[in-house]
């Protein structure tokens, strides 16, 4: 451990300095140019797609593909003040379960725009040459899309700003469709538009959200970028918690340096890209990346079995007071509960996914979550749920029935969410429901019990699945089981042990409801 008092502020002039407690760059970032600009510098971008793109220049490889990042947000902000004061660099710290730190300062981000300082300048760089991708990890509620009919919500106050005429725009489409305009207008070949957020077919809805947008301003540019530009899909995997104050202390008393915004992460890394692009790409075959031509069993693994049991353990841990991910894993019980969902409903719905053993796939993410140095939140799991749901377990539910699959515990996960969205915990304490639409997920499961299906009744969120007997009647069971025996009991009882032992008090707590 160094001496706290001797850290060294994160800043290139100090690259050498530093290199003598931390590995730094081996690669002159001078003279670099940003092929690639990103729409949502946060955690996850930062552990991932620019780890790889310094990985690649480490090599000596990819120099005309260093990153520009991008925020639009006003809480961008704060990110566009660090990444200017450290000249885009940030230290990177993969936390291994044996508590071994990995620390190394990333030097790929070169530059990083804040579009409302100046939007313009924003478009103009992305509309030059140079700038030959643009990426993306803005959220899965980020691409304002209808959670069950997949429509672009043109409605959206942001959206319609950007789309009134003469506008100058500040969403992510807006800016986008505006470069890719004067690209056409120009000659300059269009850049790749890749999605690497947690959505399956993450380039498909990305293809369809952008040319839907392009579409309410422009309908001949809508078609000019439906056929020419690639919107690779991709599938991301990496559990990168927020960076909290004592990350910062780590990485001060661990590596002596004073990074203002560091990321901490697993270190697992995955990253499958479909190998599409419009104008060239950087040579990720050099990386860690797998490039292959179809994307979707590797998505369609991930997002249901790793993104799908995050759900199926947050709400269920938070109610059986559980705040750090590690430990809720680390309960035989929560842990036997993700692995029957897994295996019973979200395995079957899987296609054969190529060089991977699914058994030891599934064994790994509980590994993975019981990980003790990541300390991931069960709040930052619980977050955005209404995004979550039904993007990563619905589909799930709807494909076991439409085979006569078993669905109990996928209706208990959505149940734990009703019940967690209560907002009050077992113990009668207060829950801060985190959602774009709080109000609306708290009023729905407000209802119950005098309206048991109040939460369900939202078509919105969960389509039809309110007329379908056999999942209605699991998630009845789930209900009435959080509520008369809690969460810890209902797990038991869904898994089969010592069933009758725990019928009469369900029955005493129901009737005494
Ligand atoms: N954190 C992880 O473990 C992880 C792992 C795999 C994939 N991802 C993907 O990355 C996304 C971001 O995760 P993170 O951990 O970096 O979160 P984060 O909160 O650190 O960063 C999110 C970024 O997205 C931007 N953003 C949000 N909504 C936006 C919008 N409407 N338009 C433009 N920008 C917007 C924010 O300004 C911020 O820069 C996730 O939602 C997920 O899709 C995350
Ligand atoms: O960040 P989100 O919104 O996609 O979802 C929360 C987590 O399930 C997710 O971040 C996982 O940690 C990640 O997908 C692991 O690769």
């Amino acid at each position: 451990m160094t001496d706290s008092r001797t850290t060294i502020a994160l800043r290139p002039q100090n690259l050498t300095a530093l290199s003598a407690t931390v590995t730094v760059p081996a690669y002159d970032r001078t003279g670099l140019t940003a092929g690639i600009m990103h729409f949502g510098v946060g955690g996850f971008h930062r552990a991932h797609q620019a780890l790889m793109i310094d990985d690649l220049l480490n090599q000596g490889l990819a120099r005309e593909w260093a990153i520009c990042g991008v925020g639009v947000l006003p809480t961008d902000a704060h990110m566009r003040d660090v990444m200017h004061a450290q000249d885009g660099l940030y230290t990177l710290v993969e936390k291994h379960a044996d508590g071994h730190l990995e620390g190394r300062v990333i030097g790929s981000i070169i530059d990083y725009m804040f579009a409302p300082d100046d939007v313009e300048a924003v478009i103009e760089r992305m509309a030059s040459p140079a700038v030959r991708i643009v990426s993306l990890t803005v959220t899965e509620g980020g691409y304002n899309i209808h959670p069950v009919t997949g429509a672009f919500d043109l409605a959206n106050p942001d959206v319609a700003a950007d789309l009134l005429p003469g506008s100058v725009p500040a969403t992510a489409f807006g800016i986008t469709v505006e470069a890719l305009r004067r690209r056409r207008d120009r000659g300059i070949t269009p850049f790749t538009v890749m999605s690497c957020d947690n959505l399956q077919n993450n380039g498909e809805v990305a293809h369809r959200t952008f040319v839907a947008f392009a579409n309410a301003k422009d309908p001949k540019l809508a078609a000019w970028i439906d056929t020419e530009v690639a919107f690779p899909n991709c599938m991301v995997d990496r559990i990168t918690p927020g960076t909290t104050d004592a990350d910062r202390a780590l990485v001060a008393d661990t590596f002596g340096v004073t990074d203002e915004w560091p990321v901490v992460c697993e270190p697992f890394f995955q990253w499958v890209l479909q190998d599409t692009f419009t104008d060239g790409r950087p040579p990720l075959e050099e990386s860690r990346t797998q490039l292959v031509a179809d994307v979707e069993p590797y998505e369609l693994m991930k997002l249901r079995l790793l993104n799908a049991s995050h759900q199926g353990l947050c709400y269920f841990a938070h109610l059986m007071g559980y705040r750090l991910v590690h430990e809720a894993a680390g309960d035989p019980l929560i842990a036997e509960f993700l692995l029957a969902y897994m295996n019973r409903e979200g395995t079957p719905t899987l296609k054969p996914v190529p060089g991977i053993d699914l058994e030891a796939y599934k064994a790994e993410l509980i590994e993975r979550f019981s990980n003790p140095s990541v300390r991931d939140t069960v709040a930052r799991l619980c977050n955005e749920s209404s995004d979550r749901i039904p993007k990563w377990l619905l589909p799930v539910v709807n494909d076991q029935l439409a085979t006569g699959g078993h669905v109990e515990l996928s209706a208990a996960i959505v149940a734990s969410w009703a019940r967690y969205a209560e907002g009050v915990d077992e113990q009668g304490e207060p829950i801060e429901v985190c959602d774009r639409i709080t109000e609306r997920v708290m009023a729905n499961a407000a209802g119950y019990p005098a309206d048991k299906h109040s939460f369900l009744r939202d078509r919105d969120l969960f389509g039809s699945l309110i007329d379908n007997e056999i999942f209605v009647s699991e998630y009845d069971r789930a209900m009435d089981l959080l509520h008369g025996v809690g969460a810890r009991r209902t797990l038991e009882i869904l898994l089969g042990h010592d069933t009758d032992a725990y019928a009469a008090p369900v029955a005493e707590n129901l009737g005494t409801r």
